[in-house]
């Protein structure tokens, strides 16, 4: 082993040594004419393939029996192909069936002649096994929907606000979970309560066990989509619209009196997303409410102007916890003396990305404020005359109810109500109870104790969900397949693909831009080319009528690709790969101002559009009109793929989702099911078949030439793009880094030495061996890596070097590429994703 060599290299190597068919170095032909060394080589190569034909069939027995149907047959193939073969002499597919498969492969491989020999994508993939029964997803009526018996009126929110949802937000009824949360929030019993008493004891201090038996916290609980957000925020601007008309005429509200509410959420986006929600409110609050005035700091914004932000006043205020803490610390003029709301949205994954000691010290500075207050100016103070409640109310929102959760909700919040989409749980008594340790009974609460926590969350019921089981080598061209097939049954589709890494997102984002036009060729590449061409023009075997133009990937232009790079400023690009469709790309690399924008455009689009994004776009982000989602690396832990498909099917509207498998990871339906999930099994056969039959196949038999003609052609692109080369070795690399994160439970699911590293490659459409991934070297290729070409590759590198492809937002992305030994001990955390 050299000595950058470690066990994964060896892995690499070994792995992928039963997939090729390679001439040893010592038959090489050498010197004579160029035609005699590729007869030569060619005769070798038939020696060879003859060998191992006889053990191909035995292996590849499973993935043979299905696709008998492929018709192609070695008798038929004309004389001119078999001279074509001879010249390209590139790949052996190893089987007769699967001739027709060659032809599509060649293609992609023309320029590799004697570099790599590459694999069929449909022999020796492993046995796809026989999907646990699905319950069959039949209640479909929707679970997140507006209420059409219901109104806003009845719940007794302000009038004038309500004119405006209705007539510019399009919101005219409530929500279950807005219909039992709102009236809760809205503290009724605090205006009683004001008209008559106060909240003193009897020596006349501020009795916070009184106030809190009328104002109660709540801890909101309900299916994704569900409009938890209106929840919370409606009843925060309904009271302070409220208390700004009730007030006093000398005394009326302003500004000034500096942040009444704070929204703490776990990415940007949300924040983002929050802030935006609160700018309608605050305008249909009319403008006798000017004071009320939303605001946002989060990480990645400049902090000097967050700053003058605060000091002008900031009413209702969006914000992740990292900068929130900051801000309280150290900008003297952000005033939280009024605060009367803290809202934690999403908090279970709050405390995922680790912001529990944050939040803690957080709540504390809260707390220690509030007393400093109450010492100094006593509690009847300016804002109390505003009909606000009396304390500040904590709320906690979240679409599961894991243990850290429930920990969460015990400590920071005070005489909870517990509301579900169904009901309203426990009262003051029994929360009482529960913090002092009592026993209580089940009914009463403060949390329902029967529920096993990851058991207890909705998916909303009209979402369809399904589980695709892909051999690796498959995996690229059947999301090729899913996306077009998406967008041809639905042309407007807005699909949002879920990956592992950033790497594999900037790379998905760079391929499937680029990928589907003919790069500009090199002679001997126009060359190989044209003998393609010639190949499929004169009829190879399948039906003697084939032509260039049955497939649209070729009728594309051939623009110079090999300059094509990566920009930071390409918010969107038009897809060549998935024709109509405009990308994204959406990750927690990307600088803040990227992010948003991104985030802006893709929720904006009018047309059909694809977004690639991490984990970071699973949580709360609410993307209006997202059809479908494909998870085409599977989440890590069962709340990730619940938040994850919550991205589409949102309130009441129809959606669906795609879970992508290895044939490994099936058994991740166990689970699944074990948690109440039972996605539909769904074949890649029927994605891949669907695709060929719209795009010119005239047999059901042609689908797997077809697949073989998009991955040639990705492959083709990635071999003649270096900016695309470099970004599949990296996610490449950083995904299998990725895979090794998998949460325990889960580990022997998704083992990382059960992955076929070498089959793996196609899914990023490499033609390198892995090991040449892992060490730059290849054992054939540098044969020919004359001075010349390594003269061009380090001019190469050292323009990339100069001249960054795209500028990181942070220093290291999650999961971006580093020491290979890290994929056996990870030593490099997930990188959060906000602040
Ligand atoms: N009553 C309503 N009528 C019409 N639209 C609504 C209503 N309530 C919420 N919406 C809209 O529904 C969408 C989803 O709401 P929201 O993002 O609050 O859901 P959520 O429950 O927080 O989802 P997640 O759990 O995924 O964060 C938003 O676009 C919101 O404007």
């Amino acid at each position: 082993m050299s000595a950058g060599d470690d066990g994964l290299v060896l892995n690499f190597a070994t792995d992928t040594g039963p997939t090729r068919t390679m001439i040893p170095i010592n038959q090489k032909p050498r010197g004579g004419r160029w035609k005699d060394r590729m007869e030569e080589r060619r005769k070798i190569k038939s020696e060879i393939w003859k060998a191992r034909k006889q053990t191909d069939r035995q292996q590849t027995g499973v993935m043979q029996a299905k696709h008998t149907d492929v018709r192609a047959s070695e008798s038929n193939i004309g004389t001119q192909k078999e001279q074509s073969q001879q010249a390209l002499s590139t790949v052996d597919n190893g089987n007769q069936a699967n001739n027709t498969n060659r032809r599509a492969n060649n293609a992609g491989y023309l320029s590799q002649t004697n570099r790599h020999i590459v694999s069929s994508l449909f022999t020796r993939n492993p046995e796809i096994p026989t999907l646990p029964q699905s319950a069959g997803q039949e209640n479909r009526v929707s679970s997140n929907a507006v209420i059409d018996t219901s109104s806003f009126e009845g719940i007794g929110l302000n009038a004038g606000m309500l004119e405006y949802m209705s007539n510019k937000m399009d919101i005219a009824k409530p929500t279950a979970i807005q219909q039992n949360a709102i009236p809760v929030l809205i503290g009724k019993p605090i205006q009683a309560l004001i008209a008559g008493a106060d909240d003193s004891n009897d020596d006349g201090e501020f009795d916070v066990e009184r106030a809190a038996n009328v104002e109660h916290d709540v801890f909101i609980q309900a299916a994704t989509g569900s409009g938890k957000t209106l929840s919370y925020l409606l009843p925060i601007f309904h009271r302070l619209v409220q208390a700004g008309a009730s007030a006093t005429a000398g005394q009326p509200p302003s500004r000034s009196l500096g942040t009444f509410a704070i929204v703490l959420t776990p990415t940007r986006e949300l924040a983002q997303q929050v802030l935006e929600t609160a700018q309608q409110l605050a305008q249909s609050a009319g403008s006798r409410s000017n004071w009320i005035v939303p605001g946002i700091v989060i990480g990645g914004d400049k902090k000097q102007s967050e700053k003058s932000r605060l000091r002008k006043g900031v009413t209702v205020l969006a914000c992740t916890p990292g900068r929130l803490l900051d801000h309280l610390e150290n900008t003297q003029s952000f005033v939280v003396d009024h605060l009367r709301w803290l809202v934690l949205d999403e908090a279970d994954r709050l405390l995922e990305l680790g912001f529990e000691e944050t939040l803690t010290k957080i709540l504390a500075l809260l707390d220690e404020k509030a007393k400093r207050r109450v010492r100094v100016l006593g509690h009847r103070t300016m804002e109390t005359s505003l009909e606000l409640p009396r304390r500040r109310i904590n709320v906690l929102c979240s679409a599961t109810l894991r243990d850290n959760v429930k920990r969460l909700a015990n400590e920071s919040l005070h005489n909870p109500r517990f509301i579900s989409a169904t009901r309203i749980y426990g009262n003051a008594e029994a929360a009482a109870a529960e913090v002092h340790g009592e026993d209580v009974a089940e009914e009463n609460s403060m949390l329902p104790m029967d529920v096993d926590s990851d058991q207890n969350f909705s998916l909303p019921s009209q979402l369809v969900q399904k589980a695709v089981v892909i051999p690796a080598k498959l995996r690229l061209v059947t999301l090729v397949a899913q996306l077009r097939n998406t967008l041809r049954r639905l042309p407007t589709s807005k699909i949002i693909v879920f990956m592992s890494c950033t790497d594999s997102v900037d790379f998905m984002y760079f391929l499937l831009a680029y990928g589907g036009i003919v790069p500009e060729t090199s002679d001997a590449q126009t060359q190989a080319e044209d003998l393609f061409k010639t190949l499929d023009s004169n009829g190879d075997g399948d039906d003697g009528n084939d032509s260039d133009d049955r497939f649209h990937d070729r009728k594309q232009p051939a623009p110079a690709t090999a300059d094509l790079t990566l920009r930071e400023e390409d918010i969107t690009l038009d897809s060549s790969v998935v024709p109509g469709a405009g990308l994204y790309r959406l990750h927690g690399s990307m600088l803040q101002k990227r992010r948003t924008e991104t985030y802006t455009a893709f929720s904006k689009a009018r047309h059909a559009a694809v977004l690639f994004t991490t984990d970071v776009a699973a949580r709360g982000l609410d993307l209006p009109n997202v059809t479908s989602i494909v998870q085409f690396d599977p989440p890590t832990g069962i709340a990730s793929y619940l938040h994850r498909v919550g991205r589409t099917a949102r309130l009441g509207r129809s959606g669906e989702a795609s879970l992508f498998l290895l044939p490994s990871e099936s058994k991740y339906l166990t689970l699944l099911a074990q948690k109440g999930l039972r996605p539909d099994d769904e074949t890649m056969e029927v994605i891949l078949k669907q695709m060929a039959k719209h795009e010119g196949a005239r047999k059901a038999s042609e689908w797997q030439l077809r697949a073989g003609e998009v991955q040639s052609m990705l492959e083709r692109f990635v071999a003649f793009n270096a900016t695309a080369a470099s970004l599949a070795r990296q996610a490449y690399l950083s995904s299998i880094r990725a895979y090794a994160t998998h949460v325990a439970e889960e580990k022997h699911v998704f083992n990382v030495r059960a992955l076929h590293l070498g089959h793996l490659a196609k899914a990023f459409a490499l033609r390198e061996a892995p090991n040449q991934v892992a060490t730059g070297k290849g054992n054939n290729a540098r044969a020919d890596d004359t001075r010349k070409e390594k003269k061009e590759k380090r001019e190469r590198e050292l323009a990339a070097k100069k001249k960054p492809k795209f500028k990181r937002g942070n220093d290291i992305s999650e999961f971006a590429v580093g020491d290979i030994s890290a994929y056996y001990a990870p030593r490099v955390k997930r990188t959060k994703d906000s602040d």
